[in-house]
């Protein structure tokens, strides 16, 4: 966060999290493949202002369960999934919910950074224009500059805000999709291994952000990397071939997990 200092950033994050609400609940959740199941009755509560790391071998579920929290599954043919998810209490398969709109709410980071063929200006300005949140020039810029200070970009490219976004580079290129997420000021942001495809730098610039992210959001990110989930995650999510084996408190699950399937998977003997 560029506005705070260090020590008012922590403090915030010290008053939210000893007060940190329940925000996303997963009860009973299975998910299907067409006849192939991929997660078996997953519990598992997400709270706010809290970063949750899903880690687990190769295979084990952890993407499937992230897609099911902002409906990404939907777009997957033969996928199909049970049991409850609730943001707010409400449950977000309910025929009720209107799709574009919980993903304003649950937004989303990908793997490979994707920005549009646009502008970086266009790439952050896309979705607040198609969820009306501006209404003239003056707006949007104000939307713009936010979200890429935000995303720890602003400085960077704040004098080329018309050149593609395409060409940044990598590690810039997946800050820019963070910006275009929180334009549109989401409450949860779902990362799906947001680093995997960045060098050591840009991965280290990347988990700082989240670290000042979580003031602002709720985070859940799913990662390959031990050490990423004890350097940014208050709360770990193990799953081990559909099953979540293990939920605890980062710094718990990765000093004395309660589950051998952890400890197996955190020593490196598995996966
Ligand atoms: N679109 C799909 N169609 C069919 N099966 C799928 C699909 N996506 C995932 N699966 C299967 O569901 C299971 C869980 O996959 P998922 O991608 O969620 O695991 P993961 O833990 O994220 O793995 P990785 O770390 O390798 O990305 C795997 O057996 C996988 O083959």
């Amino acid at each position: 966060m560029n506005m705070l200092s260090e020590t008012a950033v922590e403090k915030v994050l010290e008053r939210k999290m000893t007060n940190a609400a329940l925000k996303m609940s997963g009860k009973d959740v299975c998910v299907f493949y067409g006849e192939k199941q991929a997660l078996y009755n997953v519990n598992l509560d997400i709270r706010e202002n809290t970063v949750t790391a899903l880690i687990g071998p190769s295979g084990c579920g952890k993407s499937t369960f992230l897609r099911t929290l902002n409906r990404m599954n939907d777009t997957i043919d033969n996928c199909r999934v049970t049991g409850r998810i609730s943001l707010d209490q409400d449950d977000i398969y309910d025929p009720s919910i209107d799709v574009v709109e919980l993903r304003a709410r649950v937004g989303m980071v990908f793997q490979k950074p994707n920005p549009f063929p646009k502008s970086i200006y266009e790439n952050v300005a896309y979705g607040p224009r198609i969820h009306g949140l501006a209404r003239n020039k003056a707006e949007f810029d104000e939307i713009v500059e936010s979200s890429l200070q935000r995303a720890g970009l602003w400085n960077e490219v704040k004098d080329r805000l018309n050149e593609p976004g395409t060409g940044l580079s990598g590690g810039q290129q997946q800050r820019l999709c963070i910006a275009r997420a929180v334009a549109v000021s989401p409450e949860v942001i779902l990362m799906d291994e947001p680093c995997s495809a960045l060098d050591p730098i840009a991965t280290a610039r990347v988990e700082e952000l989240i670290h000042e992210l979580r003031a602002n959001f709720t985070i859940v990110i799913v990662t390959h990397s031990m050490q990423q989930a004890a350097r940014v995650s208050q709360r770990t999510a193990m799953f081990h071939m559909g099953l979540l084996v293990e939920e605890n408190d980062t710094d718990k699950m990765f000093t004395n997990p309660d589950d051998q399937r952890t400890q197996d998977y955190i020593m490196g003997r598995f996966g």
